[in-house]
């Protein structure tokens, strides 16, 4: 049986950061990786779906100037566009794979646990002083009759021909992002939702916001809807909710994710796992010695994002070559939900404290703003919040929300003082980063 010195079980972001920094050691490394090389973010998740938003926020943010300006929106060619998506990402999964090669041994194959030492893939056994498990997470699938029906991310991120009309199970992220692209480019889109809100973890307002934003441009959204069986009738897809009928020709199941676990065989090794994934200590140690879990397969708070997976990537890497012994501490975390507009948060959600008075919140209406003006965008709103005169929070709703966003998480993360950072700093203008010295006041 060969021995490595790490064995990577995916390659997703979390592992191909590990891997790229290996090939400049002369460890010997095993990836195994059972379906696209790259994993979820490069081939069926944050790159084609921002690729796609290119296109997608050109028409809506020439729609909003309709009449103030803008006398021909832009139309989207979902064809065109998605012939070009293809030509750039279908390659991507095999130069991937080349990449890793030139470094380490590779297996494309489902690796399982034969026991806490020895993974198995393709009918051949390995062993290595470190194995790490970096396999992410996969959608939920509702299981209801007429399943077979139901798409996920990777069918729509690839889908050669725009739908009619479209309907989402589940408002989170995806659902969100996925209904904002197919809306933009024409599909009449009714978004199914089990709760009387969408995403959680942004404010209550900023939901409500965005939910009003998109039915204004005719998104549909049934609310406090169970899904309870899809049928179809010649081309027709009916989705049997609760709230009654919905008839669709294409529908996207956006339910939720989770961790890929059981292709591990886990339950032939003492490695612990709960719904949320793989249980590890302050090291990414999972219950056995030597075995490692890193990326959106592990069962922690933090949310499961491409920076957060190769942080860990970076931080395990740092630990196993003896570059750190102190245990893993994340930095200031900035998230986005890429609709239109769009939502984006870091640090203290200000909902959270509005009846503490240890800390102030300060909402700041953007569309006063000449660049927000000349958008036409009524919408963007900026939420601080402080504690003791320090920047501990910062949310946005907003046609720019994820770039305002990435201007205050220095100020959070580094906690950098405002009188210094007005001392010390002169953003451009006008632009998004303007702002902040004047909102810090
Ligand atoms: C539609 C969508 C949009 C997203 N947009 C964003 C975004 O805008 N920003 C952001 O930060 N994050 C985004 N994410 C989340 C981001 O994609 C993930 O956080 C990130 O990919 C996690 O990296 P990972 O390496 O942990 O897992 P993955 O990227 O999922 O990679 C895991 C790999 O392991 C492989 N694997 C699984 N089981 C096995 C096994 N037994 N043997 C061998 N290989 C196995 C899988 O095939 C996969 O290739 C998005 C996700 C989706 C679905
Ligand atoms: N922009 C980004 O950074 C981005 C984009 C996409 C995904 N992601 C990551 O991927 C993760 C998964 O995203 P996601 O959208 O799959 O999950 P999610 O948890 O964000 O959303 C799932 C939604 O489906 C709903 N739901 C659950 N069961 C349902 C049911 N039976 N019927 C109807 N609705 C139901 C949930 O209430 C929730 O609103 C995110 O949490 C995030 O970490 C990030």
């Amino acid at each position: 049986m060969k021995k490595y010195d790490e064995i990577l079980i995916g390659s997703g972001p979390a592992a191909y950061k590990m891997s790229n920094l290996l090939a400049k050691t002369t460890h010997q490394v095993l990836v195994i990786e059972g379906f696209e090389f790259g994993g979820t973010c490069p081939n069926y998740g944050c790159e084609p779906k921002i690729f796609l938003e290119g296109a997608a926020r050109t028409v809506l943010q020439s729609q909003q100037l309709l009449g103030k300006g803008i006398s021909q929106p832009a139309k989207l060619d979902w064809q065109t566009l998605m012939q070009t998506k293809l030509e750039r990402f279908n390659s991507w999964p095999d130069e991937t794979r080349a990449i890793i090669k030139k470094s380490h041994d590779v297996e494309a194959g489902y690796a399982h646990f034969i026991d806490d030492k020895t993974v198995s893939v393709n009918g051949r056994q390995y062993q290595a002083d470190h194995i790490i498990i970096a396999t992410g997470q996969t959608p939920n699938i509702l299981d209801i009759p007429g399943k077979e029906y139901l798409h996920t991310n990777y069918d729509l991120l690839s889908l050669k021909e725009l739908p009619a009309r479209v309907a989402v199970i589940g408002a989170g992220f995806v659902g969100l992002e996925l209904a904002t692209l197919v809306a933009a480019a024409g599909a009449d889109v009714t978004m199914i939702v089990h709760s009387d809100r969408v995403l959680r973890g942004f404010t209550r307002g900023e939901d409500k916001a965005l939910v009003d934003a998109m039915q204004k441009r005719g998104i549909k959204f049934v609310f406090n809807a169970n899904t309870q069986k899809i049928s179809q009738c010649k081309k027709e897809l009916t989705v049997t909710t609760d709230q009654g009928d919905i008839k669709t020709d294409y529908i996207l199941n956006a339910i939720g994710r989770h961790p890929n676990i059981e292709k591990l065989a886990l339950d032939n090794t003492n490695i612990k796992y709960d719904r949320h994934g793989i249980k590890v200590d302050d090291h990414m140690m999972t219950s056995v010695e030597g075995v490692y879990a890193i990326g959106d397969v592990v069962s922690r708070k933090q949310p499961k994002l491409t920076p957060v997976a190769e942080f860990e990537g970076q931080y395990l890497f740092n630990y196993l070559t003896g570059k750190t012994t102190q245990q893993i501490a994340y930095p200031t975390i900035g998230q986005a939900a890429f609709t239109f507009p769009e939502v984006a948060k870091a640090g203290v959600n200000p909902d959270d404290v509005a009846n503490d008075p240890q800390y102030r919140v300060k909402r700041i209406p953007l569309k006063y703003g000449s660049l927000y003006a000349g958008q036409n965008d009524q919408i963007s709103t900026l939420t601080l919040v402080f504690k003791d005169q320090q920047l501990v929070g910062a949310s946005e709703i907003g046609d720019y929300a994820a770039d305002d966003i990435n201007n205050f998480i220095p100020i959070i993360g580094l906690q950098i003082d405002s009188n210094e950072y007005r001392q010390k700093v002169m953003a451009i203008y006008p632009t998004l980063g303007d702002k902040v010295a004047g909102a810090l006041l």
